[in-house]
């Protein structure tokens, strides 16, 4: 057996996707499963069994099982910030004390819930929900995706520093019945503390004389803000061992559990706890999470994809693509492995996408016939919200009908009108979309991301790269050492009058 085992998989011969389908009569068996209500189909990959064997021996030697062992039962995992990394604890998964805290919190979060549906903040039938990263892209993309139906509040999300974004996030709403939710792991974070300020001031000057009481803040970081000037009743906590883009089962979804209810906030946890379990009992090849993980190195390793693309057939997914951006580019975006050595190889990929069919009128056409091999992923829900259900039907069909035209290509004499088929996609088909099956979804793009990394190596619980422009962004505030800035920044500081 070769020492380095990406070797395997490097010299591996692969097969056209017609080839793998005309050769192996039980490769959509062998490649997609259920799990959780939700049907994984990577049978259009370029996986074989001996890539998936070669891919089971790189997990077996990078310690896949023992990672993975560590991560439920609450270890460091995070070594370069010496932490566990407890998320799955926020949904009832993994090592008891962490799963007990989580469990107290969560009391604390439904006691609050509670007290504003009984009134104990007056008449409320807005939230405002400020926050940045993962400190919004997790509730909203909840709220987004399970709101529709019966939302209970007003809900608005806000994080962006420019002053627009706050005037459109409280556009219609009444100071006097919106609630604000600061969420901030650290709550010291620039964007977040000035919209906070904001809010304030928009309460006040719109008759609410205690601004402050009208204030939650979901915070690891408690003492900061007490500082801020919050009161202790009003503090949600988790764990400083929940990772901001794995935090949405924590108290940062308390704006979910106003919109949705607290029994479809329970459902969302449930559902992860099932994806969780399927996670770490199945065994290599039923796991879908391992198939989907070393599809993805099959691509961005052995034959250089840059970029994954997923593309969500339903619109009450559309958020899913800018949650996921920051779960797997910030997680995964690292030139150095756990140890601190180069990593010697591409780390995770850009990932993009768009709505359907929306993206087929847009950006499809390089996806058929441009250069570069781009994996797609497509992610649908099979029942219809009941609405218009022929339209549901050509949305289904024509989500299909890409993966189908992708895999199949089109001979033709004229240049322009080939495709050369055999490119890539996997299909995400969920039973129905309720809290439960968008629970597991969630969970499984966490727990695939963590795959890759204890597959290349990486830590994905740290995220230094964004620190540096934070700290350039303060040093240009104060006006320190601005000699030391090149010609092409300070012109544009003058340019802008700033
Ligand atoms: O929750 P906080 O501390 O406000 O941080 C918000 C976001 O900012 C980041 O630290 C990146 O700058 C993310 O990791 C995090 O989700």
């Amino acid at each position: 057996m070769p020492t380095d085992p990406w070797t395997p998989i490097e010299t591996h011969a692969l097969q056209s996707l017609e080839q793998l389908f005309a050769a192996g009569p039980d490769r959509l068996a062998t490649l997609s499963r259920e799990v959780a209500g939700i049907y994984f189909d990577w049978s259009k990959t370029h996986l074989d069994d001996g890539l998936v064997s070669a891919f089971a021996d790189l997990a077996q030697a990078r310690g896949f099982a023992a990672a993975r062992d560590a991560l439920f039962a609450g270890d460091i995992v995070n070594v370069t910030e010496r932490r566990a990394a407890e998320h799955v604890a926020e949904r009832g998964s993994g090592n008891p004390e962490a799963v007990q805290a989580a469990a107290a919190r969560r009391a604390r979060m439904r006691g609050l819930v509670d007290a504003v549906e009984a009134g104990a903040f007056g008449e409320i039938d807005a939230v405002l929900h400020i926050g940045i990263g993962g400190s919004v892209l997790g509730p909203e993309v909840v709220v987004d995706s399970l709101g529709r139906d019966g939302a209970r509040m007003d809900i608005r999300f806000l994080s962006n520093i420019d002053p627009q974004a706050f005037e459109d996030s409280v556009d219609g709403l009444d100071p006097v019945s919106t609630l604000v939710v600061a969420a901030s792991k650290t709550f010291t974070t620039a964007e977040t503390m000035a919209n906070l300020e904001s809010a304030l001031a928009w309460l006040r000057e719109g008759g609410v004389d205690d601004a402050y009481g009208r204030v939650v803040a979901v915070t690891a970081s408690p003492d900061a803000a007490l500082a801020a000037g919050v009161d202790e009743s009003r503090i949600l906590t988790f764990s400083e061992g929940v990772g901001g883009r794995y935090s949405l089962w924590s108290a940062v979804s308390v704006s979910a559990a106003l919109a949705l209810g607290w029994d479809r906030f329970e459902e969302l946890l449930e559902g992860a706890a099932e994806m969780d379990r399927h996670f770490r009992y199945a065994d290599g090849r039923e796991n879908v999470v391992l198939t989907a993980a070393f599809a993805d190195l099959l691509y961005t390793q052995k034959l250089g994809s840059q970029t994954r693309a997923v593309f969500p057939y339903d619109e009450r997914l559309r958020l899913l693509v800018p949650f996921l951006q920051q779960l797997e580019m910030e997680s995964n975006g690292k030139s150095v492995t756990a140890e601190g050595q180069p990593l010697g190889r591409p780390s995770g990929p850009v990932v993009w996408g768009g709505t359907g069919t929306d993206a087929q009128h847009a950006v499809f056409q390089l996806l058929h016939q441009g250069t570069a091999l781009i994996p797609v992923e497509f992610v649908a829900v099979a029942e219809s919200d009941g609405a218009v259900p022929d339209q549901h039907r050509q949305l289904l069909l024509n989500a299909f009908a890409q993966g189908a035209a992708l895999m199949r290509g089109k001979a033709s004499d004229d240049p322009h009108r080939s495709y050369a088929g055999n490119r890539p996609s996997a299909t995400i088909l969920l039973d129905r979309l309720d809290a439960r099956t968008l629970g597991a979804l969630l969970a499984f793009y966490e727990h695939r991301t963590f795959t890759n990394a204890v597959l290349l190596g990486i830590n994905p619980f740290d995220q230094f790269g964004v620190e540096l422009g934070k700290q350039i962004a303060g040093q240009l505030a104060s006006g320190a050492d601005e000699d030391s800035f090149d010609p092409s920044t300070l012109a544009l500081i003058e340019k802008a009058g700033l």
